[in-house]
């Protein structure tokens, strides 16, 4: 089975947790595009009514209207779910998040979830968060080269580029990703969130309540123990 069909099982059960009436945060990135999908089609079938969403992106945000989900701006009225992909799982569902460019957004909505729900192909799991990825740092343009040799303390950080030219998020802001060697992220995470110039991490640390992972053969459910 292809990566994409597999994104899609797991987004389609992760889908089937929403109930009539929910708030619902939509996440970013090729896995989350199938949760947008499967819910606009359960309204279009009539087998979802009466919800409202929240995006984590510019781009979820139009995808979600195209396919006729009604999208508000974030308040502080808590979400009853939110799904949305990861770059990396751990065994106690600690994510990096961001290789989409969207942290910030999704941290600062899932993070209002009730339920937080992250769904991902197998190649996700990892036994150690940065195992196979890099954690992403959204930086201010201001500065960028003082910000960059404050985080060279951390590890090898590398602003990332889309199209040849810097990539700029939705908040104006770059990305820097950084390759790191450090065997506690929460340590990571504080020392990251210190440092003058950045805005937030992709670490996503304590938020999921659970992971719907799909393999070859099956899809496979973890609960935050
Ligand atoms: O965090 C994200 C975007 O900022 C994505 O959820 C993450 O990068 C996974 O994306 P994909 O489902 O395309 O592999």
């Amino acid at each position: 089975m292809s990566l994409e069909a597999l994104k899609e099982q797991a987004a389609i059960k992760a889908v089937s947790y929403i109930q009539s009436g929910m708030r619902v945060g939509l996440g970013t990135g090729s896995t989350a595009k199938y949760a947008i999908l499967e819910l606009a089609r359960k309204l279009r079938d009539g087998e979802l009514t009466n919800i409202v969403a929240v995006a984590t992106s510019i781009d979820s945000e139009r995808l979600a209207r195209e396919n006729g989900i009604t999208v508000l701006d974030l308040d502080p009225t808590p979400l009853d779910i939110a799904i949305d992909g990861a770059d990396e799982i751990s065994p106690t569902l600690d994510l990096i998040k961001g290789l989409g460019a969207a942290l910030l957004r999704e941290k600062i909505v899932e993070i209002q979830a009730k339920e937080f729900i992250v769904i991902a192909d197998h190649t996700k799991l990892v036994s150690h968060l940065g195992q196979k990825a890099p954690v992403p740092v959204e930086v201010v343009q201001f500065g960028i080269q003082s910000t960059l040799q404050r985080l060279s303390k951390f590890g090898e950080p590398k602003l990332r580029e889309k199209n040849g030219e810097l990539l700029i998020t939705d908040n104006g802001n770059f990305i820097a990703d950084l390759w790191f060697n450090h065997p506690n992220p929460t340590a990571l995470e504080r020392d990251l969130k210190g440092t003058l110039g950045v805005v937030d991490t992709g670490f996503f640390l304590g938020m999921a309540a659970r992971a719907i992972v799909a393999h070859e053969d099956r899809v496979e459910e973890f609960s935050r123990a």
